[in-house]
């Protein structure tokens, strides 16, 4: 990338209009850390913008594919194009050394990781890491950013002090702010270019300015700076926490589905009519490496108890042994000779398919995933697990792996849907044998039609939480009522992260269909 006259943002005495241009014509060289799902659109919205960009990873085959103008991140649509172009056109490289891609940019923006030790304190060893390699380069004027979700206090009380010990600088020679990402996997590009307000927090008022100034140029949204960079650090891992509560109420309230005889998710639709009702979704368990994280980032250092953030920890990390307790009534309710009460269970030596490995349709990532919650107590029950994903290998995570195609040849006393790939939606139900089916996304149900002849009628079906077009979940020992309308045999899939709560009362819960 050739050399131009460099500029640094913080405390710079160019004019605004000065320093726009020169963020905007690569006089300000970036540097971002990080290149994953996250990272890569990131850093390519940044390339975009400013048209001298390094992106820096610690995988050499990222770093590859990357500066070969390829695209690693799977279903992100208009990704692949985006860094072809860019690297095409020089305003995007990609290397592993951390510390030269630092010396060349003035702005450093970190999104790697912040992920959870054993005992679920958080690990910012990755992020520490970084802040090395931006160390070894960091000159004054320089603006570091923030984009990895932090436990509140990290850029004032670690970042700050770590970055100025291991480069010799003053604290007020570089700037520091915290600007969360705000995106979700399946609209990255979407989200980063602007399609929630970019919120802005400094360690110090100027750097919320210059921040800002970057993030008015890289989003079509509007910046929106905060008091400082534990007030942003904050909002995101509040909107996290937000999140995971309302899902462990969902969970709660549609575990009620079975004695009420009802569909909670037809309540919690038509609930959802009050503006101030945003009922979620309910599912066999929160995954990712964000929302059932986020928490612990306040539960691993706060004073305050914190009861229902750690309580809707428990709700959501406990509903794979729910999926499987439905599962095993289902089974138990069909099969004769198994003793329940002797405390023989119809898992044993069943075989069961898990549907779908990864936590969200369509997104390549594994971290938390409910799924490996549901193959895990099937394992311990005594079941043969059987696993189908588009795009993992279920054999890592302890399933026999097979093929979406080969589900026909199996012999199979179960599934379990776990997370409704697109790719799911081609599976011939009515060419597979009679069996106990728990579909933990509603992902079976169609419009709500009553088919007179589907492909699922042959199955037993039980919907988690009941369906949306009104069927409650069926058959489960507590349920009074038997007489359930028959789901088709569409499967509703996709990978539409978030979609605009609808005058029908969707909520943005719904991710997973
Ligand atoms: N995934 C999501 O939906 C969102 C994630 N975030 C936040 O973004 C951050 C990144 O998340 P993802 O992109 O999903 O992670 P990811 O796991 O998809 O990608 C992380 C990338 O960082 C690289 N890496 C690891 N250590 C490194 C180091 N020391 N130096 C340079 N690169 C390194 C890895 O090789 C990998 O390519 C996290 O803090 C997360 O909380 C924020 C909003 C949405
Ligand atoms: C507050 C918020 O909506 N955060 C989003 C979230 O995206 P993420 O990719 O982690 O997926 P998600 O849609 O929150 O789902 C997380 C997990 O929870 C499950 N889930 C989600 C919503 C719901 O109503 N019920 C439910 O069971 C999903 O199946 C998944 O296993 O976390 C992202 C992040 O911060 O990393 C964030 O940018 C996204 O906007």
């Amino acid at each position: 990338m050739e050399q131009r006259e460099q500029v640094g943002l913080y405390d710079s005495n160019l004019s605004d209009s000065a320093q726009r241009e020169a963020l905007t014509t690569g006089s300000i060289p970036v540097a971002v850390y990080g290149l994953g799902k996250m990272g890569l659109p990131l850093a390519g919205v940044y390339a975009e913008t400013t048209g001298n960009v390094t992106g820096v990873d610690v995988d050499p085959a990222v770093v590859e594919t990357v500066d070969a103008g390829d695209c690693h991140v799977v279903g992100e649509p208009g990704l692949d194009q985006l860094v072809a172009e860019q690297v095409e056109a020089g305003r995007l490289e990609a290397t592993t050394d951390g510390p030269a891609a630092a010396g060349r940019a003035r702005i450093h923006v970190v999104i790697v990781p912040t992920l959870l030790d054993e005992a679920d304190d958080p690990d910012l060893t990755t992020v520490e890491s970084v802040a090395d390699d931006v160390a070894a380069g960091l000159e004054p004027g320089d603006l570091v950013i923030a984009e990895s979700t932090l436990p509140p206090g990290t850029c004032r009380d670690v970042l700050r002090p770590h970055l100025s010990a291991k480069s010799g600088l003053e604290p007020d020679e570089f700037g520091l702010a915290f600007c969360p990402e705000r995106t979700s996997s399946g609209t990255a590009l979407r989200d980063v270019r602007g399609q929630y307000p970019k919120v802005v927090g400094g360690v110090d008022d100027e750097s919320t300015r210059a921040a800002s100034v970057v993030y008015d140029e890289l989003s079509d949204n509007d910046v929106h700076p905060v008091s400082d960079a534990t007030t942003a650090e904050a909002v995101k891992v509040f909107e996290g926490v937000y999140r995971d509560v309302n899902i462990a109420l969902a969970n709660e309230l549609g575990r009620l589905a079975d004695e009420l005889g009802i569909s909670a998710r037809e309540a919690f639709a038509t609930a959802n009519d009050l503006p101030m009702c945003q009922l979620h979704d309910p599912g066999p368990g929160v995954g990712g490496h964000c929302i059932p994280f986020y928490p612990h980032f306040l539960l691993s250092g706060a004073e305050e108890p914190l009861e229902l953030t750690r309580t809707a920890r428990e709700i959501n990390d406990g509903m794979p042994a729910v999926v499987v307790d439905r599962l095993e009534g289902q089974l138990a309710a069909v099969e004769d000779g198994t003793d329940v009460a002797a405390g023989e269970s119809p898992l044993e030596d069943a075989t069961v398919v898990v549907l779908g490995i990864t936590y969200r349709p369509g997104v390549e990532e594994t971290r938390a995933s409910p799924a490996i919650g549901v193959i895990d107590a099937l394992d311990e029950a005594g079941a043969d697990v059987v696993g189908v994903d588009p795009l993992v290998d279920p054999g890592e995570y302890g399933a026999r792996a097979i093929d979406r195609e080969d589900l026909p040849d199996e012999s199979v006393d179960a599934i379990v849907l776990v997370t409704p790939h697109e790719e799911f939606g081609a599976i011939e139900w009515d060419t597979l044998e009679p069996t106990v089916i728990v579909d933990g996304r509603d992902a079976l149900a169609g419009d709500g039609s009553v088919a007179s002849e589907t492909a699922l009628e042959r199955h037993r079906v039980y919907t988690l939480g009941g369906s949306r077009s009104g069927a409650p979940p069926r058959g489960h020992a507590g349920s009074s009522r038997t007489d359930v309308e028959p789901v088709d045999g569409t499967i509703e899939t996709g990978t539409d992260a978030h979609p605009e709560p609808t005058d029908a009362g969707r909520t943005d819960g719904g991710d997973d269909v």
